[in-house]
């Protein structure tokens, strides 16, 4: 079964929303720059509104470790994901489980990345746009995707229309979502989050059904 974490939710009931679509895991953005940005006691909120046994995900882009720390002690997260230029030193310091993103940039070198991050829990696969680090909207070619035994998760430009196809094509451990559920920058709609949630669930389905052929 595919998993989804829907990032940048900015307020417990837009989590309590997105856990009744029925997601696995909620992103909190602590970027400032970001129209989902949260703050530690905006994110104290947010984490009342989820369901237990949905994971939790601290979202940093090249912060200090000073204002990790700040966050995680207002709001201890089940689970960091750095969406900047960090070392696997960097992250590795805070104790906790980590998913290292990594931006599909023209020449990335994905198998470097992958080495230095052996010890992320996960990796996300996200599009690259040189004025912003993550949740633009964009795809990628799902082509550029290498092949990992570790659990992954794809990223960019996903909505209820095309996450079939990716399921279909690329076979993802897990999908993440930001702008394509939403109906205005930062606004997360609940009938977008259930219906990507529904076309994720019935790409699975079929490809359990066709796999039984
Ligand atoms: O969501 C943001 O605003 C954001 C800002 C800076 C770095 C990362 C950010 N989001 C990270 C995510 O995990 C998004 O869900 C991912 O980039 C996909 O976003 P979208 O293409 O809008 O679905």
């Amino acid at each position: 079964m595919t998993r989804v974490k829907i990032c940048g939710v900015r307020s417990a009931v837009m989590a309590e929303q997105a856990c009744e679509a029925g997601v696995d895991a909620i992103g909190l953005v602590f970027y400032e720059k970001s129209s989902r940005a949260v703050t530690a006691s905006e994110a104290v909120e947010v984490v009342r509104g989820v369901q237990a046994l949905v994971t939790t995900v601290g979202l940093f882009v090249d912060a200090s470790a000073e204002e990790v720390t700040q966050v995680l002690d207002r709001c201890p997260v089940d689970c960091l994901q750095f969406h900047g230029n960090e070392s696997a030193e960097f992250c590795l310091q805070f104790g906790r489980p980590y998913i290292k993103a990594i931006s599909m940039r023209p020449q990335v070198d994905i198998e470097a990345l992958l080495t230095e991050h052996s010890d992320a829990r996960s990796v996300l696969f996200d599009a690259w746009r040189p004025d912003a680090p993550g949740g633009t909207g964009d795809t990628f070619a799902w082509d550029r995707l290498p092949k990992l035994r570790k659990p992954w998760i794809l990223a960019g430009g996903l909505t209820a229309d095309n996450v079939s196809k990716a399921i279909e094509q690329v076979g993802p451990p897990a999908v993440d979502v930001s702008g394509g559920v939403e109906s205005a920058p930062g606004i997360k709609d609940p009938e977008r989050m259930r219906a990507f949630v529904n076309a994720v669930r019935e790409a699975d389905k079929r490809k359990h059904e066709d796999a039984a052929v």
